[in-house]
């Protein structure tokens, strides 16, 4: 792939205007990190429902900006408007409490733990946050609930594996149900298809897709297959150092020439023919 260029217009083209309800926008988000610009002054906003990539070469910014939403890190300047309120800078718990989780290496926190223990142990944090300390819990209502969440996942027949013995597909799709055990209504997956062979990619990636249609929520994940992000997300947005290159359906970012300079190299559209 071709290497980032600082892009000297910005974006250069935004043919793509999202028309339905926005549930996340991002309003002149600056993040720095000494004399790194790591988020440039981005302005995007998120249709609800919608299932969205974020895209870019290394050191785009693609990670900074998931920090950013997920309250990891706070923004030096901008806004963060989720379901209308400006949540930048809350601390990371508030912000799952009011409905973003973030699916990465969660099983990691659990790894003593079977699959079914730790749906169990995610259920019962999540409850004891909407409730006080002292509400009894029903064994078997947080049983259901994980058994009902091991199998959204296609996990249920991993239920006594110690989750540190999953295969590596597996792992990931604890993360994600562990984070649907937030009950999220945005989801931000980190390269979900990070370190799989291509026959994995895709059962991973139809797996997300197919939690996407069911749960009804709002997805956008980080990505680096270009078919995957071609062939799944809804809309596609480039990052290059930090700013948005460009935003659109796929037929729109695969032409878009900004986007194939600066990221998808020369060759991409002849190998795509
Ligand atoms: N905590 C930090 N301290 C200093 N610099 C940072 C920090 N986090 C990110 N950066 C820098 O900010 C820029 C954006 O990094 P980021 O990890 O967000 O990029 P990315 O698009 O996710 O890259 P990759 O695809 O390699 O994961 C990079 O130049 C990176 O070195």
């Amino acid at each position: 792939m071709a290497a980032c260029e600082r892009p000297k217009y910005r974006p250069t083209s935004i043919p793509h205007r999202d028309p339905g309800r926005h549930v996340l926008s991002l309003v002149n988000l600056k993040k720095s990190f000494g004399g790194i610009i790591a988020t440039d002054d981005l302005s995007m906003d998120f249709s609800q429902g919608s299932l969205s990539a974020i895209i870019g070469p290394n050191g785009a910014g693609k990670t900074t900006l998931f920090n950013l939403i997920s309250g990891r890190i706070r923004p030096d300047s901008g806004r963060i408007v989720f379901n209308n309120e400006d949540i930048a800078g809350l601390p990371a718990t508030q912000i799952v409490h009011k409905g973003i989780a973030r699916a990465f290496q969660v099983s990691s926190i659990f790894p003593t733990f079977t699959v079914r223990q730790s749906f169990e142990a995610a259920v019962l944090a999540k409850w004891r946050k909407l409730n006080n300390l002292f509400t009894p819990f029903s064994q078997m209502a947080t049983r259901e609930r994980a058994q009902e969440l091991m199998e959204k996942v296609g996990l249920q027949h991993r239920a006594c594996t110690l989750s540190r013995h999953l295969a590596h597909g597996e792992q990931k799709l604890l993360d994600i149900g562990l984070a649907l055990a937030l009950e999220p209504s945005l989801l931000l997956l980190d390269e979900p298809t990070a370190g799989m062979g291509p026959e994995e990619r895709i059962d991973m990636i139809g797996r997300v897709h197919a939690l996407w249609e069911r749960e009804k929520i709002t997805v956008i994940f980080i990505e680096h297959d270009m078919d995957i992000v071609f062939e799944y997300a809804q809309v596609i947005r480039v990052l290059c150092y930090g700013a948005l290159l460009a935003e659109g359906t796929a037929e729109q970012i695969r032409s878009n020439q900004a986007v194939i300079d600066a990221y998808l190299g020369a060759g991409f559209t002849e190998d795509a023919a």
